[in-house]
């Protein structure tokens, strides 16, 4: 019997051996850089001619590793070998597949610090948070393991009848995409590969050609666990060559996607579009972007919530889909808040992710830094800055880091592009609200409904908060970021996504069809 699922802890680098543990993987790691990843399609290893270099936002110049890039003939290939796959994988016992993630989850853990070092280098987390990331990799794979043998290891609970005798199966769909965004490289592509293999379903992975390197981890794992060949293919490659092709083709019953609001409505639209040959009406479950707001009001700690609003909008340079990018606060307690804001941002370190004393590293490349200039510039006309603004200009920086100070606009109004449109930087705008109703309006009033916090010790507006703030992950006296696996299943309202709730109960749900058998007795 399995023991009952609990979050892997986080890491303790106060302790010098957990710091002397990543300091090791962090060398080991940076001795395999320039390496040449292979793809992975139906078991084998396809080393191409063209090939993807990964760059460490940091340090630019330096290439942490390259990946062999598909081109269409590839990624047909790929779809084939899935489907292929499928025909054994789905009557693979239940139990067998739920031990490939168990095992995963162990080569995981054993892996941890060295996996947090790629994780550092590829996208320039910082240890933290690289740490972070491979834990809730291994929660995944730990709690799917447990939902797929509840799910899918007894029939679903029907209401009895007379002389028949009644099963409700949960069976696979069949062959699908797996298309996570680079910013948690490994726990969201392990989500997006994991769940519907464990529930007999095959899978193309195809991950950010900004972050490939850590699906290239997976899969070694994945197969280091014992996957059969052609369970989970991998493709890397151009967006502009792969992603239509793949979303289009027809013998890809599922689409699970995380990623901006603009890349999933087009998969949506694309998978709506019945192919020649094309049996079944393709399902995508889409988890797109954020403009997450936390609410000051008038009773709340100002303290805890400038430190929650900090973690929240500057953790991982802003670049979360639930990070915090307004600050709603009301007029009573307005300048106070700022004041502490303010003071308690002002401290964070900006510094390379591999050093430890760093709280905000570059963010992950040259489209980005400029995106995120581009805003910092409208901030100065739409609100008041009070905290960085100052852009690094990376060409300043030695190694040509793309490095971006923690930046607050004060007085910002709440129709502002930079209050409306998620800019996935470490920028933050605060704006003042008369009241807490207006506090709440405001809240409301984006196109998403991802993530949002209140802070208040006033039980009136707690509750009100409960009814009323329409977000997928609603976090009262605390931070909006940091969702644990089983724990906060995760996933938005509006165009946040189709709320498919990862590491929920229902999550695997999504990646089976529902089968009633009725036998007359
Ligand atoms: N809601 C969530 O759970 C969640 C979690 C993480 C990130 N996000 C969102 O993801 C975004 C950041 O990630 P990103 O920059 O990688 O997003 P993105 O939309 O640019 O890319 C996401 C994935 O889609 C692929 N892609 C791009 N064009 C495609 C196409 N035409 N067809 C198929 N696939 C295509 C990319 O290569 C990548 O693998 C932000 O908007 C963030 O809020 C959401
Ligand atoms: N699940 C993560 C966010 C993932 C998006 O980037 C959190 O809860 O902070």
């Amino acid at each position: 019997m399995l023991p009952t699922y609990s979050p892997e802890p986080f890491g303790d680098f106060s302790t010098s051996e957990r710091r002397a543990a990543m300091q090791r993987a962090l060398r080991h790691v940076a001795g395999q850089f320039g390496a040449t990843a292979p793809l992975l399609i139906g078991g084998e290893q396809r080393l191409c001619e063209s090939k993807l270099a990964s760059h460490n936002p940091c340090e630019p110049k330096k290439i942490v590793g390259y990946v062999s890039m598909a081109d269409q003939t590839l990624a047909h290939a790929a779809v084939l070998a899935a489907e292929a796959a499928f025909a054994h994988w789905r009557h693979v016992p239940l139990e067998a597949r739920a031990q490939v993630l168990l095992r995963a989850a162990a080569i995981m853990r054993r892996q941890k610090e060295e996996l947090a070092a790629w994780i550092v280098y590829e996208v320039s987390k910082t240890w933290i948070e690289a740490d972070a990331d491979v834990a809730e990799a291994i929660d995944f794979c730990e709690y799917y393991a447990r939902q797929a043998l509840d799910l899918q290891g007894r029939d679903q609970p029907l209401t009895p009848y007379p002389g028949e005798y009644l099963q409700l199966r949960q069976i696979p769909l069949g062959p699908g995409l797996a298309i996570p965004p680079w910013n948690f490289p490994l726990a969201i592509a392990t989500t997006l590969t994991v769940a519907p293999i464990v529930t007999g379903n095959t899978v193309v992975l195809k991950p950010s050609p900004r972050a490939p390197l850590l699906a290239v981890r997976l899969v070694e794992i994945l197969e280091a666990a014992g996957l059969p060949p052609g369970v989970v293919n991998l493709v890397v490659g151009d967006d502009a060559v792969l992603g239509d092709f793949l979303v289009d083709h027809p013998q890809i019953r599922f689409i699970a996607f995380t990623g901006s609001k603009a890349v999933g409505l087009r998969v949506l639209e694309r998978a709506a579009v019945r192919q020649p040959g094309q049996n079944w009406i393709k399902r995508p479950i889409l988890e797109m972007g954020g403009k997450d707001a936390i609410i000051v009001d008038a009773s709340a700690d100002l303290s805890a919530a400038a430190e929650g609003v900090t973690a929240s909008a500057f953790g991982f340079q802003g670049q979360k889909c639930s990070a915090c990018s307004r600050a709603i606060v009301v007029e009573s307690v307005y300048d106070a808040f700022l004041q502490r804001l303010v003071e308690r941002a002002g401290h964070l370190r900006l510094g390379h992710a591999a050093l430890p004393e760093t709280h905000v590293a570059a963010v992950i490349d040259k489209r980005a830094f400029d995106m995120i200039s581009d805003y910092i510039a409208l901030g100065q006309e739409e609100g008041r800055l009070v905290l960085g603004g100052e852009v690094v200009d990376h060409k300043l920086i030695e190694d040509g880091g793309f490095f971006i100070n923690p930046t607050i606009f004060a007085d910002v109004a709440a129709h502002a592009r930079i209050a409306q449109e998620e800019i996935f930087g470490p920028v933050l705008a605060v704006i003042k609200a008369k009241d807490f109703d207006a506090a709440l309006a405001m809240a409301n009033d984006t196109e998403y409904g991802l993530t949002g916090a209140l802070y208040s010790r006033d039980l009136a507006h707690l509750e009100r908060a409960r009814d009323e703030f329409h977000v997928g992950n609603l976090y009262l006296n605390r931070k909006c970021t940091g969702a644990l696996v089983g724990i906060h299943p995760f996933g938005g309202f509006n165009m946040s996504g189709t709320n498919s709730k990862a590491g929920g109960p229902d999550y695997l749900r999504l990646f089976t069809q529902a089968k009633a058998i009725a036998e007359r007795l």
